[in-house]
């Protein structure tokens, strides 16, 4: 049986990976050929042994969630006598900087789009919401970036808003290259089954901002979040093995933002890699992300080779 943890509001039923793999038996659709190459697309790196026990049971369970959510909605319109609302099942994806927040929501819109009651599902990344680059420079804020305060909330929240009324709505494109917004250049959502919306700070509610009491929040639009988790040591390592590799590949595009890191030694690259870690990414966790990590519906916890070692689920 599954452990238990938290107090009463925060109870979380808690699954080894052993416990969890154990469920794998209750998904139906096996993996294609197909649909294997497309995962092996996502990240060489992923073992398909880790797909295979830990997201395709949590793809069921995401599965019977949007069912639940879509039937429940079905209910109660048909009894207002209203019709039913176009908006879609919303799943948010939080997490440090490089804790794999991308991979692991690239992996389940991969999973989620085989199951034929919710087909189109949308991935939208916050950094998209990062307020331009000379806005950060103006305003003092490019050294917090991924901070709160470094992103325009307010065109999140009605970008999110747009989103679940069914309305179309257009979402910023970020470049990790130019470390900036695309100009001009948007995702257009459209009334999709399912939106996933991944970032560092899709769990920040109304608690963290009691003076703002009133306003919703991104995370009042969403049905069901999950919170990828790793002990600091590895999320920095994992940061700086990044960092590494983009040494090797993107910072030699002479249009990056980065083209003067391209020229560092490994052990000089390593140094700016830790420095931006501790002066930017470490403290952002442990101010910002990590103090919403318990409001989360659902907890993966990381081990060494971003190997998931728990799972935590609330209810
Ligand atoms: N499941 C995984 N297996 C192996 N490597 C992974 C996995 N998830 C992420 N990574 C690696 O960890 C690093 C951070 O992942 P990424 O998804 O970019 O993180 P984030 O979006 O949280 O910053 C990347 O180098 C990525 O290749
Ligand atoms: C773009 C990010 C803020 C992440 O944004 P998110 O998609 O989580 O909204 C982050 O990857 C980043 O660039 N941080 C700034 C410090 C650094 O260069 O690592």
């Amino acid at each position: 049986m599954p452990l238990e943890s938290g107090d009463k509001d925060h109870a979380y039923q808690r699954f080894s990976r052993s416990e969890w793999a154990g469920l794998r038996a209750a998904v139906p659709l096996p993996l294609s050929e197909m649909e294997l190459d497309r995962l092996r697309g996502i990240n060489e790196s992923i073992s398909l042994e880790e797909v295979k026990t830990i997201y395709l049971p949590l793809s069921r369970l995401l599965n019977l969630y949007v069912h639940a959510k879509q039937h429940r909605g079905d209910v109660l319109e048909r009894f207002l006598g209203r019709k039913p609302s176009l908006g879609p099942y919303i799943i948010s994806v939080a997490g440090s900087v490089a804790v794999g927040k991308s991979t692991t929501a690239r992996i389940l819109q991969a999973l989620l789009q085989r199951w034929p009651e919710h087909p189109q599902v949308e991935l939208v990344t916050t950094d998209g919401f990062l307020y331009p680059l000379k806005d950060l420079k103006q305003r003092n804020l490019l050294g917090r970036k991924g901070f709160p305060e470094s992103y325009d909330m307010r065109l999140l929240l009605d970008f999110v808003r747009r989103v679940k009324s069914g309305e179309m709505a257009e979402a910023p494109i970020y470049s990790h290259l130019s470390y900036d917004r695309i100009n001009g250049a948007t995702q257009k959502i459209h009334c999709p089954d399912i939106l996933i919306l991944e970032g560092l700070n899709v769990l920040q509610s109304s608690i963290d901002y009691p003076h703002w009491r009133q306003r919703p929040f991104v995370s009042d639009f969403v049905d069901f979040s999950i919170y990828v988790d790793a002990d600091e040591a590895l999320l920095k390592q994992w940061y700086v093995e990044r960092f590494l590799r983009f040494r090797d590949g993107s910072f030699r595009d002479p249009n990056s933002y980065f083209h003067h890191y391209a020229q560092l030694t490994a052990s000089e690259a390593e140094k700016t890699a830790c420095k931006i870690w501790d002066e930017i990414n470490g403290p952002n966790l442990r101010d910002n992300v990590a103090p919403t990590r318990e409001r989360a519906d659902l907890i993966l916890s990381k081990g060494d080779a971003h190997r998931i070692e728990q799972i935590q689920l609330r209810g």
